[in-house]
């Protein structure tokens, strides 16, 4: 028994054992388990954690990044706004307070914002807080009635200060304080309404926006349509209308009232009138801005919820020094015009079939005045003393002219005979390339070139003369009927300004006689075929000469006086003696009293200005628009390279001419051309160079020489007998392709005749003294029809004389002659009328007589051949 108890006790012990162990196994690993999920809960709150901070880095570093741009972007939109803010509102309109002064408006341009304070947005440096009001709103402010006032008191002030003196008309309305609240506004005598004076007031408002509205064709334009046409100049002043009711207004408002005030809201901005208002309701209109102001700062209905931060108001004595200043600027009217001032809306847009009209000033009420030319009008005269202003007057005029009427339709012809370069500026210059594209000439420095005038006026005959044959192939009567018959035609209106007049009429002379028979043709003819002559003159004498001719005179119906002008106007008329200083009398009616206007004259006169203006025309030039010929008295042509032998010598077996041309000089004509000698094989084809002016006679001979030789093959025999020419004439001698060089040592005329033609330069021939007489008689005699021609200098008539046999000697060898030096009467001998030419030397000019070709001497200018006088 006991044993099986011992062996049941075992068996249980076993099991239980086994019991136990599987109990330990089981804890064991359900620790390890445990210890396993215990590790993994570590590492998912670990990496959590790792996560969080990674997000929470990266949600900083994307805030960080957005807030960066955000601030860049604020910052650059804030710089754009502040640019478009300032241009919006610039000089009175925006400067601050400390910094401002009252500003000119840019011609044309329109009314812009006006500053109230700034805007402080986020942390961008403020912008300027700007509202509407001229040509676009009425304001009403609401708030605290001292912040109010200084609001108001500042926008008037901006507008006041922005506009030119007497654009704005102010009226205050301001019953509880009569006046006092915008007291310091009283040097400029706005229209203070008392108490009971509102119905009066916007009685007379509704009268004024009427007739406004009348005179804009009856029709109130939108805003959009009164912003984008409202022209720069105003025909009536704003009114600025500030209402400064006080509750009594309010109660006492009656409903006609109120309907006179819905009116003007709804058509004043349009018409000009603008009211500031506080302390009275005004009718919703998209014209009404709405100002509120809450202690410092104040919100509008253009700006959205933004704040602005209200600039404190304008010192007292700022408003007060403005408002003498303006007083002061009102009492002595406003300015004369500008020259932009003259300037039309679209240049270029004129048509001159029926003539020409240009302002040239405005009359002191500030409108333009502008004057015709064309059938009646025909021509013009203006006269004043010297320092007047003609030549301002002739600017401004011409400017006018130019903006209008293009190359297509205008051709200016100018001439000035002053002492002085006035015409330069339309002709291309050394700093400017720049022309004026209807300028066709342009003579300067002509003082001493009467023959310069004489050239022009006998060109614009010729353009008289194609006129009028044209207008009788259309069967055209005028101008204006050719160019409708034929409308594919360039006839352009032609104005032809000649400054000091009376220079080209001086003296009894062929150039005087030949001038004013020129220009009575002109003046009679020249109506009817658009060619109109404007003439300037200083001088009572060279007015006097044309009133000698009253058939001349009587076709310059157009008359502008200067100050202090004598017999410009009619005997009787006696207003150019009391114009003020750059002021003009306008005459189209020959200047009889009764027909005057009285013009006062934009500044012309500054350079850049009109560079500006000119560089805007010529670069919109048609194609083949060509550049005006410039004569310049005072310049000295070179020799033309297409005149000088260059690249292959003709050769010996290259055609000669039958009597090439030998270059003398330039012309002085409209075309600048070369005076030519045509050296035929015939007696007398010589020529002589006459007088002492060595550097010139070298130079007449060297470009004879050089265009020779740069015509066909031809041998030079270069013969020189003065030390002072030596150096030119060797400088000639090597640029000849085949020259003979003789001097003292050798001189000798025997010289042999060849199959080309045979040129002999002579320098200082009288120097060869005596015993080469007979030599040189024979070959002046016989050289031509063997083709050897003498181009000699003497250096006085009489020397030449000598040479040609003494007294009584003849002259037939000398076909033609070139005179520097030499005196008219010294000339006779030469000349085939008897007492010799009129002729008074000058420098760089000289008298061409060719026997074959002239009936009277040519005044030419010689070529500088070497730029370096050697
Ligand atoms: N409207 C004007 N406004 C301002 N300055 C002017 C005006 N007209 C002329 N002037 C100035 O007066 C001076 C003389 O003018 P301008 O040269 O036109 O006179 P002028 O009659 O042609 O004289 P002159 O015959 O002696 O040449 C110039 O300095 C010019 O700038």
């Amino acid at each position: 028994m006991a044993s099986h108890r011992n062996a049941l006790v075992a068996v249980v012990r076993q099991e239980l054992a086994e019991a136990r162990g599987s109990a330990r196994a089981l804890l064991a690993a359900a620790e390890s388990a445990r210890g396993e999920a215990q590790s993994r809960r570590r590492l998912v709150r670990d990496a959590y954690a790792t996560c969080l901070s990674q997000l929470a880095a990266a949600r900083e570093s994307a805030r960080d990044d957005i807030q960066r741009r955000f601030r860049g972007e604020a910052t650059s939109l804030a710089g754009h706004l502040r640019g478009l803010a300032t241009s919006s509102a610039t000089g009175a309109a925006g400067a601050p307070w400390r910094l401002w002064s009252p500003s000119e408006p840019d011609p044309g341009g329109r009314p812009g914002l006006l500053r109230i304070g700034a805007i402080t947005f986020e942390d961008t440096a403020a912008l300027p807080g700007l509202i509407p009001l001229l040509d676009a709103v009425h304001l009403h402010v609401t708030g605290p009635s001292p912040a109010v006032d200084d609001l108001i008191t500042g926008v008037l002030l901006r507008a006041l200060g922005s506009t030119r003196p007497g654009d704005v008309h102010l009226t205050v309305y301001d019953p509880e304080n009569l006046g006092g609240t915008l007291a310091p506004f009283a040097p400029l005598n706005p229209t203070f309404v008392g108490p009971g004076g509102l119905g009066s007031l916007l009685d007379d408002l509704v009268e004024h926006i009427c007739r406004v509205n009348e005179s804009l064709g009856g029709q109130y334009p939108s805003l959009a349509e009164l912003t984008a046409a409202r022209p720069g100049t105003r025909p009536e002043p704003w009114r600025l209308v500030v209402l400064l009711a006080d509750r009594a207004t309010t109660v006492e408002m009656t409903t006609g009232q109120r309907a006179q005030l819905g009116r003007i809201v709804r058509t004043g901005v349009a018409c000009g009138v603008h009211l500031v208002v506080r302390g009275l309701d005004l009718d919703d209109d998209p014209t009404v801005e709405r100002i509120l102001v809450r202690d410092q700062t104040a919100t509008c209905d253009s700006l959205g919820s933004l704040e602005i931060r209200l600039d404190p108001p304008p010192p007292p004595d700022r408003i007060a020094a403005f408002c003498r200043s303006t007083a002061e600027r009102l009492r002595a009217g406003p300015g004369p015009a500008s020259l932009s001032d003259l300037e039309p809306a679209k240049y270029w847009a004129e048509s001159s079939i029926g003539g020409l009209v240009a302002p040239i000033g405005d009359s002191t009420d500030g409108s333009l005045v502008e004057v015709p030319l064309g059938d009646d009008p025909p021509h013009a005269l203006i006269g004043g003393p010297s320092g007047s202003g003609k030549t301002n007057l002739i600017y401004a005029w011409l400017g006018s002219l130019a903006t209008r009427y293009g190359p297509e339709e205008l051709a200016l012809y100018l001439l000035d005979f002053k002492e002085g370069v006035s015409f330069a500026r339309y002709a291309p210059g050394p700093r400017d390339p720049s022309w004026l594209p209807q300028v066709r000439l342009a003579g300067i420095n002509v003082n001493g070139d009467r023959e310069f005038g004489l050239a022009m006026l006998r060109h614009l005959g010729e353009e008289l003369r194609t006129r009028a044959q044209a207008a009788k192939r259309w069967d055209a009567g005028k101008l204006a009927e050719l160019r409708a018959e034929d409308p594919t035609g360039h006839w352009p209106r032609i104005v032809a300004v000649i400054d000091e007049f009376q220079v080209l009429l001086a003296g009894r002379d062929a150039v005087a006689e030949e001038a004013v028979a020129l220009l009575e043709d002109l003046a009679r003819r020249g109506r009817s075929q658009g060619i109109h002559l404007v003439l300037a003159s200083q001088d009572v004498a060279g007015i006097q000469a044309l009133w000698g001719r009253p058939g001349l005179i009587a076709q310059f119906t157009l008359r502008i006086a200067l100050p202090k002008a004598r017999r410009i106007l009619a005997e009787d008329n006696l207003a150019a003696a009391v114009i003020p200083r750059f002021h003009a009398v306008v005459n189209t009616e020959s200047g009889v009293s009764g027909a005057n206007r009285i013009v006062r004259l934009p500044d012309a006169g500054d350079r850049d200005t009109w560079r500006t203006l000119q560089r805007r025309l010529w670069r919109t030039r048609p194609g083949g628009c060509p550049e005006p010929r410039l004569f310049d008295g005072d310049a000295v042509p070179r020799l033309p390279a297409s005149l000088r032998p260059s690249g292959r010598v003709p050769g010996v077996d290259s055609p000669v001419g039958s009597s090439p041309g030998a270059v003398l000089g330039e012309r002085i004509d409209v075309a600048a051309q070369p005076a030519r000698l045509r050296l035929g094989r015939m007696p007398g084809r010589n020529l002589a160079v006459l007088g002492t002016r060595t550097e010139e006679a070298c130079d007449v001979l060297a470009a004879a020489a050089l265009s020779l030789a740069a015509q066909g093959p031809a041998h030079f025999s270069v013969i020189c007998l003065d030390p002072g020419a030596s150096l030119a004439a060797a400088r000639l001698f090597a640029e000849l392709p085949s020259a003979d060089w003789y001097d003292t040592t050798d001189v000798r005329f025997d010289l042999p005749a060849m199959d080309i033609p045979h040129y002999v330069l002579g320098y200082a021939l009288d120097a060869a003294g005596a015993a080469h007489r007979p030599a040189l008689k024979t070959l002046l005699t016989e050289g031509p029809e063997q083709r050897i021609h003498v181009l000699g200098w003497w250096r006085s008539v009489p020397r030449l004389r000598d040479d040609l046999g003494g007294i009584g000697a003849r002259f037939d060898t000398i076909g033609a002659w070139v005179a520097l030096d030499v005196h008219g009467a010294d000339l006779t001998p030469l000349h085939p009328q008897p007492g010799g030419p009129v002729w008074y030397p000058r420098t760089r000019r000289a008298l061409f007589f060719d026997r074959s070709v002239h009936r009277t001497p040519e005044v030419i200018i010689p070529y500088e051949v070497n730029s370096d006088h050697t």
